[in-house]
C-alpha cells in the first residue's frame, strides 16, 4: 500500500470544499482597488512627511494576499482555515495606522510651531481660536472676547496649554518672554469655572505685586462676557482684613503673591475656604521656586500650605519663560499626568529683540556711554535695569539733571508711587524708566523699543526676562547690555544666550572660563560697584586724556577736558566749588526741568507726525 491508498482510507467519509474561485477574486480585486485608492490619497497626504516608505509599507502589508492563500479550506464541518483571523487582523492593522498617522499629523502641526509637549495621550494643539468652540464648547462669547482684544490667532503656547488645560491635565508650560502665557491660562479658566458661585475656585500666584495687577487687567478684559469675579490681593492695613474677607469669599478668581495670601490665610480673625479651588496658576514659577535654599523653602512652605487648604481634586499649571531643575523636580514629584509644554528652545531669548553687549572699560565709562546713547537719540519707551535700589537711585539723581523725562521704580518707593510711575510708563508720559530686578518679570510694557542692562545681569536667566520687555507679541525691540571687567565672569553665559538666538557674538566670549563658584556668589550677592556719580568721571578724564576709552565720544571728550560737564551735571548734591545746593534750589531746578519736559511733550506729537 503507497501513501496515496493511506490518505484515502484515512480520509473515507470526509468531504472537501472549494468556494467558487471566480467570486471570492472579485470581491478581492475590488477591496484590493480600494485600498490601493487609499494608500494613494494617504500618499498625497502624507507627501512631506519622511516616514511615507514606511506608512505606505504598513499599508501595503494590510491588503489581503492574493490566490490560494485566501481560499477558504474547510476540512470538517464548522471548521474553517484562517480567514476571520486575518479580517481581525486587518482590523487592528487599519485602526492603528489611523492612529498613528493622526499622529503624525499632530507632531507635525506642533512641530511647524516650534511646539514640543512630552507626557501621556497629549490633547492636540488648537488650530485656531474657533477650535475652543468645536473641541470644548466653549462659549461663542468668550472666543469672541479674545478675538476682540486683538488676538486674531492663538500663540503656540496657548495652542498647546489651552488644550491641555481645558482636558484638565496639569502642565508645566516654557514659551518665550512675550508669547501671550498670561492669556494661555486665563481663557481655559474663564471656560471650567463656568458660572459664579462663589469662593475662590481659582488662585494665580505671581512673584510681584505689578505683575499681579497686570494678570489682573488682563482676567477683567478677558472675562467681560462672563459673569465671573476676579480679584487681586492687596497690601492691606489690620482694619480693612475683614473687608478682604468679603470680596475674597465673592470672587471667582483670585490673583495675589505668595507672601500676601499667606498673610491673608494666617490671619486668626479672617476665615477664608480654598476648599472649591480647582485650579492653582503659579505664574513665573521658576522665579518663585528660585533663591537660596532659605528663601526657595519659603516659597514651598506657602505653596504647601495653599494646596492644603485647597480641595483634594485642585489641578495645578506652571508657566514661564525659564524653566529650572527646582520646577522640573517639584512638578516630576506633585503634578499627576504631567504635560511639559516647551515652546522654541528651553531658557532661549526672545528672537525679536536685537542684543549688544557693550564693553564700557569701568563704572565711569558706562554714564559716558548711556549719554552717549541719549545723544544718538534714544527712541522711548526705553527700560534701563541696574543691580540695587540705590543704583537706581543714583543713576535717576544723574539723569534727572540731564533733562530726560526720566523716573525710577523701585522697593524703596511707596505702593502710589509705583503705581503712578506704572501707569505714566504706559501712557508715555515717562520715557525712560529706571528700574531694579523688580520689573524685570512679566511686566508687559506695549512697545517698549530698547532695553538697556546699565548692571550686568546676575544670569542669564535674569537676561533673558530683562531683555525679554521689548520685542513682545510680535514688535521688534533692541537691548544693549553694558559691562565692564567686573562682568567677565558672567559673559560667557550671556554671549551663550544671544549667540543661541542668532546674534553675532566674538567668539572669544563662548571660549571664556566659567568659574561656577564665582557665578554662584554673584548670583547670592551682587558685585560691589563704584558710586554713579559724574564725580567718578574724573578718572575717565584722565583715561580719555590717554585715549582708553573707545566709548566715549569727541563732543564728550571736549566738554570734560572743558570742565563744562561738571557745570551741567549737579554731581551728588554739590556744586564744583563744593558748596551744597540747597533744597529750594534743587526744587527750582526741578520745576524748570518739568516745565522742560513738558514742553518736549506737548512737541511729541507733532514731530511724530
Ligand atoms: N494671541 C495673541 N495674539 C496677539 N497678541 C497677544 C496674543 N496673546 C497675548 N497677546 C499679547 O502679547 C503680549 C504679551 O503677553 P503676556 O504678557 O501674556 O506674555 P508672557 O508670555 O506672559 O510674557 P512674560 O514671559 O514676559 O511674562 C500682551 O500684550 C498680550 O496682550
Amino acid at each position: 500500500m503507497d501513501a496515496y491508498d493511506i490518505f484515502k482510507k484515512l480520509t473515507k467519509g470526509l468531504t472537501f470544499k472549494r468556494p467558487v474561485l471566480g467570486v471570492k477574486n472579485n470581491q478581492q480585486k475590488t477591496k484590493q482597488e480600494t485600498l490601493k485608492q487609499e494608500i494613494e490619497i494617504k500618499k498625497e497626504e502624507l507627501s512631506d512627511f519622511e516616514d511615507v516608505a514606511e506608512i505606505e509599507n504598513d499599508l501595503e502589508n494590510s491588503q489581503p494576499s492574493s490566490g490560494s492563500e485566501e481560499e477558504e479550506l474547510e476540512l470538517v464541518d464548522g471548521v474553517k482555515v484562517g480567514k476571520k483571523k486575518r479580517g481581525k487582523k486587518k482590523k487592528e492593522i487599519t485602526e492603528d495606522l489611523k492612529k498613528k498617522l493622526i499622529q503624525e499629523e499632530e507632531n507635525r502641526f506642533r512641530n511647524e510651531h516650534g511646539i514640543k509637549a512630552v507626557g501621556r495621550h497629549i490633547p492636540p494643539a488648537l488650530k485656531d481660536f474657533s477650535d475652543l468652540t468645536v473641541r470644548y464648547n466653549v462659549p461663542q462669547a468668550l472666543v469672541d472676547t479674545v478675538t476682540q482684544c486683538g488676538y486674531s490667532e492663538p500663540t503656540p503656547v496657548q495652542r498647546q496649554a489651552m488644550a491641555c488645560m481645558l482636558e484638565d491635565r496639569q502642565i508645566v508650560a516654557c514659551a518665550p518672554t512675550g508669547s501671550g502665557k498670561t492669556a494661555a491660562f486665563i481663557v481655559p479658566l474663564l471656560h471650567t469655572l463656568g458660572t459664579h458661585q462663589g469662593g475662590p475656585r481659582a488662585l494665580i500666584l505671581c512673584p510681584t505685586r505689578e505683575l499681579a495687577h497686570q494678570i489682573y487687567r488682563e482676567a477683567l478684559r478677558l472675562s467681560a462676557s462672563t459673569q465671573l469675579r476676579v480679584t487681586v490681593v492687596k497690601n492691606l492695613k489690620e482694619s480693612k482684613v475683614k473687608e478682604r474677607e468679603a470680596t475674597f469669599r465673592k470672587s471667582d478668581i483670585v490673583i495675589s503673591t505668595p507672601n500676601r495670601l499667606c498673610y491673608l490665610l494666617n490671619q486668626d480673625q479672617v476665615n477664608i475656604s480654598l476648599e472649591k479651588v480647582r485650579w492653582l496658576i503659579i505664574d513665573e514659577a521658576d522665579k518663585l521656586f528660585e533663591g537660596s535654599s532659605e528663601q526657595e523653602s519659603d516659597f514651598r512652605q506657602q505653596l504647601e500650605q495653599i494646596m492644603c487648604r485647597c480641595g483634594p481634586k485642585r489641578l495645578i499649571a506652571m508657566f514661564s519663560a525659564t524653566h529650572t531643575p527646582p520646577v522640573a523636580r517639584w512638578s516630576r514629584r506633585h503634578l499627576r499626568g504631567l504635560v511639559n509644554v516647551t515652546v522654541g528652545q528651553r531658557n532661549a531669548a526672545t528672537s525679536l529683540v536685537e542684543q549688544q553687549l557693550l564693553y564700557c572699560g569701568n563704572e565711569d565709562g558706562k554714564l559716558v556711554a548711556f549719554r552717549q546713547l541719549v545723544q544718538q537719540g534714544l527712541k522711548p519707551p526705553v527700560l534701563v535695569f541696574v543691580q540695587s535700589k540705590d543704583r537706581a537711585k543714583q543713576l535717576f539723581k544723574e539723569l534727572i539733571y540731564d533733562g530726560i523725562n526720566v523716573d525710577v521704580i523701585h522697593a524703596d518707593r511707596t505702593q502710589a508711587q509705583r503705581d503712578n510711575v506704572v501707569r505714566s510708563f504706559r501712557v508715555g508720559r515717562i520715557w525712560v524708566l529706571i528700574s531694579t530686578e523688580l520689573m524685570g518679570r512679566g511686566i508687559d510694557f506695549r512697545g517698549v523699543n530698547l532695553v538697556i542692562n546699565y548692571d550686568f545681569p546676575p544670569s542669564a536667566i535674569s537676561y533673558v526676562h530683562r531683555i525679554g520687555r521689548a520685542g513682545r507679541a510680535g514688535h521688534r525691540g533692541t537691548a544693549v547690555t553694558f559691562f565692564t571687567q567686573d562682568d567677565v565672569v558672567n559673559l560667557r553665559s550671556i554671549a551663550s544666550v544671544m549667540k543661541q538666538s542668532g546674534c553675532e557674538v566674538p567668539e572669544y566670549m563662548l571660549k571664556l572660563k566659567q568659574d561656577s563658584n564665582k557665578r554662584k556668589r554673584l548670583l547670592k550677592k551682587a558685585p560691589h560697584r563704584d558710586k554713579i556719580s559724574t564725580i567718578l568721571e574724573k578718572p575717565v578724564k584722565r583715561k580719555l586724556e590717554e585715549g582708553k576709552d573707545s566709548n566715549v565720544n569727541s563732543k564728550d571728550t571736549e566738554k570734560i577736558k572743558n570742565g563744562k560737564h561738571k557745570k551741567q551735571r549737579k554731581i551728588d548734591g554739590t556744586k564744583e566749588n563744593g558748596a551744597r545746593i540747597s533744597t529750594s534750589q534743587k526744587e527750582n531746578k526741578r520745576k524748570k526741568i518739568k516745565k522742560n519736559k513738558n514742553i518736549k511733550l506737548a512737541k511729541k506729537p507733532k514731530s511724530g507726525s
